[in-house]
């Protein structure tokens, strides 16, 4: 068939056809290297009866192959965070027959985790999130080891753990544990699959993989923590981190299969609202990295929290800006408020959760909004009609967990200076009040 003959389809095909080849090539040059005792980590095993019958979909591409198979079988990845990235991607990970997988995370399983971290079932609310998910994987596959590290990861057990896998996903939601993971895993020679998602966006990248950069290479510095949110702050589509989660399998695996494909030096932007992924290309490795570099000045792991100025967890910070005569307890609240139909409650939640669950006869003024001259006037007019002559008139202030609260005492204490008012947060926020008042209100 002349060239001019052939369809653009029948060309397409062929190049499939062939890249097909390529990739089935190399992972037999890699397996054969292998076998003959070459430097890769990464081992062999023979596969069962129960592999190649579970397994032949896989198998039967010819890219992996049994060989690719039995690399799998020979693999260990570490997942950090078993959450809303780390649940899909040791599913799949479990699922495709992985042969050793880790699992990090310190936390309990939570009811609103239950709507995007679907390895966990209602019945686990309050247990280890690593044995729940431990023992939703050894459901799915018996074969497979799963080790549980239910802990926080910090500088004292890294790279202790880290250097027991071949693979390390970053599934956290923290910038601290990022730099703690990364730093691991260049110190360890461990590739790093790195995933995000918030809302209806995700990111992936994998670092650490060749000669690809690392995330202090793009990242030298951290950000503000003021600037992060996470997804108990900001929200998220359960969906999102499930398409993010499985592709960081995806990656996982590509690297075990020793693909050239990798994610590696590019990052992967994907919006749930539009349905598109898109790549953009990071910058190359950087010679001066301060962990990666050609004279690193990290060569052992630092004090992640106090370098980020942030928690490596998303626990209640336990803020504290306010005298304790500034603070009212929820019990206190309830009297005066709630019973004695004392002062009134401004709610600095914004307008999305507080339609969500709120006191009543609460006043839902978010606090961005507090910084707006209109917004001050509108409560000095509040004010008037409520509080008459009345001496040290009570603004109780509140938000969910206390924090935010504070930071809107401070502010209206400023704004509302001539008011005659006495300016109080709810200690705790509306978490605190669900626990010591009221058992029906929503923590979230
Ligand atoms: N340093 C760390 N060591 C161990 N586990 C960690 C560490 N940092 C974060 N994690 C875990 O990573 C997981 C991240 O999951 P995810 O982003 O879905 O958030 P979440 O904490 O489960 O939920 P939410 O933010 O909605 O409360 C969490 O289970 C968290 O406990
Ligand atoms: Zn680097």
């Amino acid at each position: 068939m002349s060239l001019e003959s052939k369809s653009i389809f029948q060309m397409e095909k062929e190049i499939a056809d062939l890249r097909e080849l390529l990739r089935s090539k190399e992972q037999e040059l890699r397996v054969l290297k292998e076998c003959e005792g070459s430097k890769t980590h990464l081992s062999v095993e023979k596969l069962s009866k129960d592999d190649i019958e579970r397994f032949s979909r896989q198998i039967i591409i010819p890219s992996i192959g049994v060989k690719g198979q039995q690399l799998m079988k020979g693999a260990s990845v570490l997942i950090v965070g078993a959450g809303g990235l780390g649940c899909p991607a040791a599913q799949y990970l479990t699922g495709s027959g992985i042969g050793h997988i880790g699992l990090v995370d310190y936390d309990e399983v939570d009811r609103s985790n239950l709507h995007r971290q679907l390895l966990h079932s209602q019945e686990n609310i309050g247990v280890s999130k690593v044995s729940s998910a431990a023992e939703a994987l050894r459901r799915l596959n018996s074969n497979v080891r799963i080790s549980e590290h239910s802990l926080q990861l910090d500088s004292s057990n890294a790279l202790n753990i880290v250097q027991q896998y071949d693979v390390v996903i970053d599934a956290t939601d923290n910038v601290a544990t990022r730099y703690l993971l990364n730093d691991a895993c260049v110190i360890s020679g461990k590739p790093l699959v790195s995933g995000s998602a918030l809302r209806l966006e995700g990111q992936l990248t994998v670092y650490n993989h060749h000669q690809g950069p690392c995330y202090r290479c793009i990242f030298p510095k951290p950000p503000p923590p003021e600037t992060v949110t996470n997804c108990g702050d900001g929200g998220v589509l359960g969906a999102v981190p499930g398409v993010i989660g499985v592709l960081q399998a995806l990656e996982a695996i590509k690297i075990v299969l020793g693909w050239t494909g990798v994610l590696s030096g590019q990052l992967l932007l994907f919006s749930g609202e539009q349905s598109t992924f898109r790549n953009i290309r990071l910058r190359a490795k950087n010679p001066s990295c301060d962990v990666c570099g050609d004279h690193p000045l990290i060569t052992k792991l630092i004090d992640y929290e106090q370098f980020c100025g942030a928690k490596a967890t998303d626990k209640e910070s336990g803020l504290s800006l306010l005298k304790q005569e500034q603070r009212v307890s929820p019990e206190t609240l309830h009297r005066s408020f709630i019973c004695k139909n004392e002062g009134i409650v401004i709610d600095v939640r914004d307008s999305e959760e507080f339609n969500m669950c709120a006191l009543p006869n609460s006043i839902n003024i978010p606090l961005k909004k507090l910084e707006e001259v209109t917004t001050i006037q509108k409560i000095k007019e509040i004010l008037d009609s409520r509080k008459k002559n009345e001496e040290n008139f009570p603004v109780y202030v509140l938000c969910r967990r206390g924090n935010d609260s504070q930071r809107a005492v401070l502010k209206l204490e400023q704004s509302l200076g001539n008011e005659n008012v006495a300016v109080c947060d709810l200690e705790g926020g509306l978490h605190a009040w669900a626990r010591a008042i009221d058992s029906s209100f929503p923590i979230y």
